[in-house]
């Protein structure tokens, strides 16, 4: 993840940038800039972070050995570092401030691009392909950060994180502005905003889809969670913001946010800037008219399932005309795209009911897709979930509730237990699925082998149904006490329906 080249660039300018008056610094030059010792090059800068684990200062060595030019530390990492015998520069709170230091080693390339972020609990991923298709039908050249992937003017690059740390993001910025992109879209995390991973950047345009509950792991409530999303909606990220003003989260950033916003609504709400009305939603997409500032009026469409996806589309469409896309390219963009890689991502080997492999690893998620997919189910509607270990322990009563209130059968399975046991992640969701009183509840089926889980649930679908699993997505691997296996629910449930279709049901017991 480096640009092919980069010039050597004399450390005192850094340290100018930090105001550091110590002289030296012209001496000693750096090309590159990595926060992680396995990646340094020859000629990097190595940021020695405090991290939740470790000090990175506890890596300096290998650091040294692998041709780092300087290190970037804070205090706590000074004495380790200087132990290399490497020039040592001691920034205060130097995770907040890598992003300008990785910014100036790449030569500012956030200021040639002009760059869309999107931040929310669901809908961040979906949201970034939309816009990527609005400014590919605009003729711009892109590029796309995300969590499935990241793109480089067509170029993929495998990616690790919903958000990348600031020396990858300015190292890919490089690469965008080498192969010429003129706008990209990305995934901004709330992570990402509390560890300062897209400090550097400015986004033309900021946009908000939701919120609800999810990393509280990490954020310590959900108010800290929400103003973690609130930070991008200032000057010292973004120019302008698109709010969703159908979310009452939404409704108190536009209280607080200190850019000028534009907001719009999937429901309608006059209130709103720029609204979807007519919505007529159908199986694999929905037709609507946006109505917005000024009488503009058009037809829009978007061809991913789920009421959820108007307001995606919608916020992708808003986004790109406040990035300067025209509106009719940003809607004829937004209606080219075909898919989402795990979303609702229809897995056909012929069957008669409909299997869906989704991406809905939170309540908020889950209850929307099992909304959206009931209106178009004609037969009964059958969920495969499970939650991951070592992230918040919270949200798995709730998605237990949630698939136990609106699915018919469920399928409590694991997803990537990580360090913990699954039996106790199977637990929590039991709990939370009981909560649903008789007879109300699904039928509920507790099976921790998730390829098991999946063939149980296919083997008992009949004609008319609609089963989705749910939770991995685009996952290519199951983390299981922390050792990665290959698993994609995509082929899993493709090799089952084989089976099924074959004439042996998934269970075993003959179709
Ligand atoms: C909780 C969290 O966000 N952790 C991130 C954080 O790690 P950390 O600060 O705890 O670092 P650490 O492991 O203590 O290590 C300290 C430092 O030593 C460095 N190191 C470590 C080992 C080594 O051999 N050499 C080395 O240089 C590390 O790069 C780090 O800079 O900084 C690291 C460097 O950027 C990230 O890789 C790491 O992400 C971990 C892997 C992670 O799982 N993060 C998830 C929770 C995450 O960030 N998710 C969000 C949101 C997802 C969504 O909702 O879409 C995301 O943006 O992906
Ligand atoms: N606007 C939305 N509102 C509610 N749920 C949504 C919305 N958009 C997508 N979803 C649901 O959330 C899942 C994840 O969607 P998507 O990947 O676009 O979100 P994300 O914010 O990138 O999630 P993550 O934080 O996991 O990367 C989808 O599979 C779908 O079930
Ligand atoms: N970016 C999210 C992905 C979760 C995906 C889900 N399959 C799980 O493992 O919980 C996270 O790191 O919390
Ligand atoms: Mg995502």
């Amino acid at each position: 993840m480096r640009p092919t080249t980069n010039p050597s660039r004399p450390l005192n300018g850094l340290a100018a940038l930090f105001g550091i008056e110590q002289t030296g610094w012209e001496a000693v030059s750096a090309t590159g800039i990595t926060h992680d010792s396995r990646a340094v090059r020859r000629g990097d800068i190595y940021a020695a972070l405090p991290g939740t684990r470790a000090h990175g200062a506890r890596f300096a060595a290998q650091a040294a050995d692998a041709g780092a030019a300087a290190i970037l530390t804070d205090h706590g990492g000074y004495d380790r570092a200087a132990a290399t015998g490497l020039p040592v520069m001691v920034v205060p709170d130097v995770r907040a401030r890598l992003g300008e230091a990785a910014s100036w080693v790449y030569g500012e390339p956030g200021r040639d691009i002009t760059l869309i972020g999107v931040t929310g609990t669901s809908g961040k991923t979906t949201t970034v392909f939309l816009l990527d298709a609005g400014l590919r039908a605009a003729g711009i050249e892109t590029g796309l950060v995300g969590g499935v992937e990241i793109r480089v003017a067509g170029r993929r690059v495998p990616s690790a994180l919903t958000t990348p740390e600031s020396t990858d993001l300015h190292a890919l910025l490089a690469m965008m502005r080498e192969r010429d992109v003129g706008a990209a879209s990305m995934e901004v995390s709330s992570h990402a905003l509390v560890q300062g991973r897209v400090g550097g950047a400015v986004f033309e345009v900021a946009v908000f889809t939701n919120l609800s509950q999810d990393h509280l792991d990490y954020h310590p409530t959900m108010h800290d969670y929400f103003l973690a999303k609130a930070r991008l909606f200032t000057p010292e990220y973004s120019r302008v913001g698109v709010i969703n003003l159908d979310d009452h989260h939404g409704r108190e950033l536009l209280e607080i946010a200190t850019v000028p916003v534009t907001t719009f609504s999937a429901s309608g709400d006059p209130a709103a800037d720029w609204r979807a009305e007519d919505v007529r939603v159908g199986a694999d997409g929905s037709v609507f008219r946006i109505v917005g500032p000024g009488g503009i009026e058009a037809d829009a469409e978007v061809g991913l399932a789920g009421p959820f996806n108007v307001a995606n589309a919608l916020a992708a469409i808003v986004a790109l005309v406040e990035a300067g896309v025209p509106l009719q390219a940003a809607v004829h963009g937004v209606a080219s795209l075909p898919g989402v890689p795990g979303r609702l991502e229809r897995v056909d080997e012929g069957q008669d009911f409909v299997t869906l492999v989704d991406y809905s690893h939170k309540p908020g998620a889950v209850e929307a897709v099992l909304n959206a997919l009931r209106p178009v189910t004609e037969g009964e509607l059958a969920i495969v979930l499970g939650c991951g270990g070592d992230r918040d322990r919270g949200k798995r009563p709730l998605m237990g509730e949630a698939a136990a209130r609106l699915a018919d059968s469920a399928y409590f399975t694991s997803d990537n237990p990580r360090s913990e046991d699954p039996l106790a992640i199977l637990a929590a969701m039991v709990e939370g699925g009981l909560k649903v009183p008789q007879p109300e509840r699904a039928r509920v089926v507790v099976e921790p082998d998730r390829a098991a889980a999946i063939a149980l649930a296919v083997g008992r679908a009949r004609r008319g149904d609609v089963l989705v699993i749910a939770g991995k997505g685009h996952e290519q691997g199951q983390n299981v006490a922390g050792e990665v296996h290959p698993f994609d629910d995509r082929e899993v449930a493709r090799e089952a329906l084989r089976r099924r279709v074959k004439g042996t049901r998934g269970d075993g017991a003959q179709a």
